[in-house]
């Protein structure tokens, strides 16, 4: 396969995930970003700005491992987040940040980090085969300075390096996996799971 094959079907599979992951309303008013590396190392990432629902493949760039752009275009500003995570991991090829409203509600209402258990949903997650085990999901706090919030993300993922998603307080979830759909599917999982959480936190508060 050519690089511009990989870099196309690389770009297809961002665009159907925009779609799809959009058609859940998780990505409002031009938010959030996407990622795939490609076979020879490069990054398929989404240009800043443009709506993630409504993707073309002119809205999809490649950059190099350190954030570089190799076709002039602009990158989504959270791209230092998406090339730390390929850094740590060598093994995923697929990076999604969307905003969905249940990370952001959770992200208000609980501490520093939000804790799964007995879900029978979690074996979603690569290596759960059972549903008697305890997933932390982290939340960082906001910040504007991308290479400060990688080096939080990094400090945490230093002594955590089970940990396959975290939250950025009043902001968004960054998921990633080995591939798009393995991506996608903790996505989904996720969200479900803090659906079930905040519903859990209103319950008892009343
Ligand atoms: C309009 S949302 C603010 C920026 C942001 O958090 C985001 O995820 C989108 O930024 P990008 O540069 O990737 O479009
Ligand atoms: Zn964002």
């Amino acid at each position: 396969m050519t690089a511009t094959s990989t870099f196309y079907q690389a770009a297809q599979q961002l665009i159907a995930a925009g779609c799809f992951i959009d058609g859940k309303g998780w990505v409002p008013a031009t938010s959030g970003n996407f990622s795939a590396r490609l076979a020879d190392g490069s990054i398929a990432i989404t240009v800043s700005g443009k709506h993630k629902g409504y993707l073309q493949v002119d809205d999809i760039m490649l950059i190099d491992s350190e954030a570089n752009s190799l076709d002039g275009k602009k990158p989504s500003a959270e791209t230092g987040l998406h090339t730390a995570l390929y850094r740590r991991f060598p093994d995923i090829h697929a990076v999604l940040h969307p905003h969905p409203l249940n990370a952001v509600l959770v992200s208000r209402l609980f501490g520093d980090e939000i804790v799964l258990e007995n879900y029978e949903l979690l074996k979603a997650f690569r290596g759960i085969t059972t549903h008697a085990c305890r997933v932390v999901i982290p939340i960082f706090a906001n910040d504007q300075d991308i290479s400060r919030l990688a080096a939080q993300a990094d400090a945490y993922l230093d002594a955590h390096p089970d940990c396959q998603a975290y939250i950025i307080a009043g902001h968004g979830l960054y998921v990633w996996g080995v591939d798009v759909n393995e991506a996608l599917r903790y996505l989904e999982a996720v969200d479900f799971l803090l659906a079930c959480e905040l519903a859990l936190r209103l319950h008892r508060a009343v």
